[in-house]
């Protein structure tokens, strides 16, 4: 049901009346009889839209209560649709009415059919605009959201799994949590479950939760109104109100700061949030998809992560997995970037030569799909015929853990030593190739970071 209207009138008939007009018409209303009271139910309430008189006390005539209310509710909510009924009709104090802010005006006593005619059109209008404000937010985000594309390469046996298991829950409304290794591809599937839901046509909002400063994490996610604070010059739409009706897509979720979660669980529990330094909720119906490279039952064992969010969020668990596992999709994946690159160029075309196509499907991606984007614009580029060859490639060593021989691991003499110290001894040996890197000795291990520190910790015992 759509937010009631609010009616102030000190006159019971003309609220009564007003109120019997609307609700024929499938509008629900509350009545205030002064300001102060319409004020207060402003605070605890959202209204899609206020009908109001411009004298509250009898025999006045002057308007100007009416005036500084309408110059108030203006300045506490740009967009609320605000209708002026002006009793002596005057048409000076109805240019005052929309000078101070109202968007229309009707004279008592009104015509039922234009009254109605009238309040349509201005819920119509707030409707757009709120749209367009959602749309002129979302555009810049989008913008922002580098090497998105809206092509997706599926030919290994493990990513048509992985679709059909998307087409098989995007109808529903369960949350999903989508995990794998960085760059395998989870914001493109988050975009595929959405284009494929019954929220289609609503928006898909990416939230990256690492990019979310502590600080300003509510602001960003619930918005603020304005004045909140010292720089909220001006209301702010928050991403789950621009997600309204869409989906919410929270990337990296395990970066969300444990002083948040609660918060974040909350509302997605509840689906009401409050604006900060607005004491009215808000309600809000959102789809939720998230996604993480970390080990999420890990991170809850070591208390990172909450146990009752990660249950709030997994209602679907689908893993990406990574591109080494999946070399049928290497090439076809090759060819579509080269061809994207050719296109962005205006080049002529290219070819991979056998060796490079080998090449390709010997190399470890430790980067998953988005390295082998770089690296096929790196090499269109390298290349000084149109024949692209292993070695323009630039699959450098380090880059390429498979071969045995670079991890200096065979030569330990293991006749002596546990199972935990052969471990041990691999995890660090990969660790010191890697040069300490962590994240790319676990990836090339094919483990997530914390799974890595914590078979490290385990062996070392
Ligand atoms: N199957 C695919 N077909 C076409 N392009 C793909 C495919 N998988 C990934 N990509 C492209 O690879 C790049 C990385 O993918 P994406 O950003 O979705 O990965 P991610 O898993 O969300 O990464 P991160 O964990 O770092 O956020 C993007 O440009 C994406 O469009």
């Amino acid at each position: 049901m759509s937010n009631p209207i609010l009616i102030i009138d000190d006159d019971e008939g003309i609220r009564h009346a007003l109120s019997l007009l609307l609700m024929e018409e499938g509008y629900p209303s509350l009545q205030a009889n002064s300001p102060i009271i319409a004020k207060q139910l402003l605070k605890s309430h959202t209204f899609s839209m206020v009908i109001t008189d411009l004298n509250f006390t009898q025999d006045t005539t002057s308007a100007e209560e009416g005036l500084a209310l309408i110059q108030q509710l203006r300045l506490d909510d740009e967009q609320l649709p605000i209708l002026a009924i002006t009793g002596w009709g005057s048409i000076e104090i109805a240019v005052k009415a929309m000078q101070h802010g109202a968007n229309d005006f009707v004279q008592k006593p009104w015509e039922n059919e234009r009254l109605i005619t009238i309040v349509r059109t201005q819920l119509q209008l707030a409707k757009a605009n709120k749209r367009s404000q959602k749309l002129a937010v979302h555009n810049q985000l989008l913008q922002n959201e580098l090497g998105f594309i809206s092509g997706l390469i599926a030919h290994s046996v493990q990513i048509k799994q992985v679709l059909a298991t998307l087409s098989q829950v995007a109808k529903s409304d369960v949350s999903v949590l989508l995990t794998g290794e960085n760059g395998t591809g989870k914001s493109l599937f988050a975009r595929y479950l959405h284009d494929l839901s019954t929220r289609k046509e609503e928006q898909l909002i990416s939230v990256n939760m690492g990019a979310v400063s502590e600080s300003l994490f509510e602001s960003e996610m619930f918005g603020h109104v304005k004045g909140a604070f010292t720089d909220a010059k001006s209301q702010r739409i928050g991403r789950f109100e621009l997600a309204d009706e869409g989906t919410l897509f929270l990337d990296e979720i395990a970066n969300t700061p444990y002083s948040q979660q609660a918060k974040l669980l909350r509302v997605l529990e509840e689906k009401q949030f409050e604006k900060v330094g607005a004491s009215k909720t808000q309600s809000v119906d959102i789809r939720l998809v998230a996604a993480t490279n970390a080990d999420l039952t890990h991170a809850v064992a070591t208390g990172e992560f909450r146990k009752d969010l990660l249950y709030r969020i997994n209602t679907v668990q689908i893993h990406i997995p990574p591109l080494r596992e999946r070399i049928a999709d290497i090439l076809p994946l090759a060819h579509y970037f080269l061809g994207r690159v050719i296109e962005k160029y205006a080049a002529q075309g290219r070819t991979l030569t056998a060796q490079a196509q080998r090449a390709l499907q010997d190399y470890h991606w430790p980067g998953n799909v988005r390295e082998l984007a770089h690296i096929m614009e790196r090499a269109h580029i390298l290349a000084p015929t149109e024949h692209i060859d292993a070695e323009h490639l630039n699959l450098t060593p380090v880059q390429q853990p498979k071969h045995v021989e670079i991890h200096p691991y065979c030569t330990v003499d293991t006749a002596h030593l546990t199972l935990n110290e052969i471990e041990q001894d691999a995890l660090v040996r990969r660790l010191a190739f890697y040069d300490g890197d962590a994240v790319a000795a676990a990836q090339s291990l094919g483990l997530s970071r914390s799974t890595f520190y914590r078979r490290l910790n385990k062996a070392g015992k």
